[in-house]
C-alpha cells in the first residue's frame, strides 16, 4: 500500500456491502492461459466544463483550470480586454499510469473507494473512452456489462437484446437462436415487448447481464451488476461467470462488495484516485483493502457520516470481523 492511500481523503465516500450468500466462497482455481489483454501505463483525462467547484473536483483527484476565450477585433477594441473568463475547466485524471496484464481464464475483481477509476478503467478496456496516455492491447472482444451499459431506454427490450447482440459481434441468427435464453436468463417475462424505460432497475439489470453474457465473450467485464437481483439470479449470473472461465475467457468484476469479490475471483486490483495500488491474489488484496476501510472508519468518518454512510460503516464492521 502507499503513502497516498494511508492519506485517504476523509471527505471521500465508502460504499461496502456484505453480501451474506457469498460468505466463505471461494473462486475456483483453473490453469490460466497465455495473456489476453495489456493494460500499459494508461491514463484517462475527462474535461468538465463549468458547473463543478473547484473544491469538489480536487477531492477526487482532479486538477481544475481557468477557461479563457480571446475576444476578437472589435468588440476587443471596446473593451480594451483580451480574455474573457467563461467559467472553470475541471480536468478529472480519473486513470493514473494503470499497467497490468491479464491471462485468459482469470477472474479478476476490480476494489476501491468511489470515484477510484474502476468503472472508468473498465470502459477503457473495452475502447469506449480513449487513452489520454498509455495503451490497452486485447486479444478477443471485451464485453461490457453494466448497471449503465449502453441499451436504449426508449425501445423495447426484444430490440436492446437485438442491437446488443450486435454490439457483442454476433450475427442476426445466433441472436435469434439466443433470443428466448436471454429472455428467460432476464426473467423478464412478457415486459420484454416493452419499452426498457417501463423496466424496473432490477429487470433493467438483469437483461443487460443476460445480453453481455449471451455470446460467451473472450473477456466479460461486470459493473456492479450482480449488486441488483434476487439469490436466483445472482446464483444463473455466477454460474454464467464460471462457463465464460472454463471456456478460457477472462472475468473482470467491479464490486462494492468484498464477499462477493472474494467469492467469485482469483486476483484482486485495488484501485485508489485513480491509481492502481495492489494487484495481488484475493485473500491478500481483500484483507489489506479490508484493512484499509476499518482504519478509515476509525479514522472518525464515521463521526460525519449520515444514515447512508452509518449504514456502510456497519457493513464494514461486519466485514472486518
Ligand atoms: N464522463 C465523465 N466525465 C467527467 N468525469 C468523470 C466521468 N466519468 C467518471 N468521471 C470521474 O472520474 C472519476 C472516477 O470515476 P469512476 O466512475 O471510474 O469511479 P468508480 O471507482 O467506478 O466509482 P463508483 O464506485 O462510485 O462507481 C470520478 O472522479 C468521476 O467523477
Amino acid at each position: 500500500m502507499t503513502d497516498d492511500v494511508a492519506e485517504a481523503d476523509a471527505h471521500l465516500d465508502f460504499d461496502m456491502e456484505v453480501e451474506e450468500d457469498d460468505k466463505g466462497q471461494r473462486a475456483q482455481e483453473i490453469p490460466l492461459g497465455d495473456p489476453c489483454l495489456v493494460v500499459d501505463d494508461l491514463h484517462i483525462v475527462f474535461r468538465v466544463f463549468g458547473g463543478r467547484s473547484r473544491d469538489r473536483a480536487k477531492r477526487s483527484g482532479a486538477t481544475v483550470k481557468d477557461a479563457t476565450v480571446k475576444r476578437k477585433g472589435f468588440v476587443k477594441r471596446l473593451l480594451g480586454a483580451g480574455q474573457q473568463h467563461v467559467g472553470a475547466v475541471s480536468e478529472v485524471h480519473a486513470v493514473r499510469g494503470v499497467s497490468f496484464t491479464a491471462r485468459h481464464g482469470e477472474s479478476i475483481g476490480i476494489v476501491g473507494i468511489n470515484g477510484s477509476g474502476k468503472s472508468t478503467l473498465l470502459r477503457a478496456i473495452t475502447g469506449l473512452i480513449p487513452p489520454h496516455r498509455g495503451a490497452v492491447y486485447v486479444d478477443g472482444k471485451p464485453a461490457l456489462l453494466g448497471v449503465n451499459a449502453a441499451l436504449m431506454p426508449q425501445m423495447t427490450g426484444a430490440k436492446n437484446i437485438e442491437i446488443g447482440g450486435l454490439a457483442l459481434g454476433m450475427t442476426p441468427k445466433q441472436i435469434d437462436e439466443k433470443f428466448d435464453e436471454v429472455v428467460e436468463f432476464a426473467n423478464i417475462g412478457d415486459f420484454v415487448d416493452l419499452p426498457m424505460k417501463t423496466y424496473s432497475s432490477g429487470m433493467a439489470a438483469r437483461l443487460r447481464f443476460a445480453i453481455s453474457s449471451a455470446a460467451v465473450p473472450d473477456i466479460l467485464m461486470v459493473d456492479e451488476a450482480l449488486a441488483t437481483g434476487d439469490a436466483a439470479f445472482k446464483s444463473r449470473s455466477k454460474a454464467r461467470i464460471e462457463e465464460v472461465r472454463q471456456q478460457a475467457g477472462t472475468v473482470f468484476l467491479v464490486s462494492h462488495s468484498l464477499s462477493t469479490i472474494e467469492a467469485m475471483c482469483t486476483r484482486v486490483l485495488w484501485m485508489h484516485q485513480g491509481r492502481l495500488v495492489m494487484d495481488g491474489p484475493v485473500e491478500e488484496v481483500a484483507r489489506a483493502y479490508g484493512d484499509f476501510v476499518r482504519a478509515h472508519r476509525n479514522a472518525g468518518t464515521g463521526g460525519r457520516a449520515g444514515g447512508r454512510q452509518r449504514r456502510r460503516n456497519r457493513n464494514n464492521e461486519e466485514l472486518a470481523d
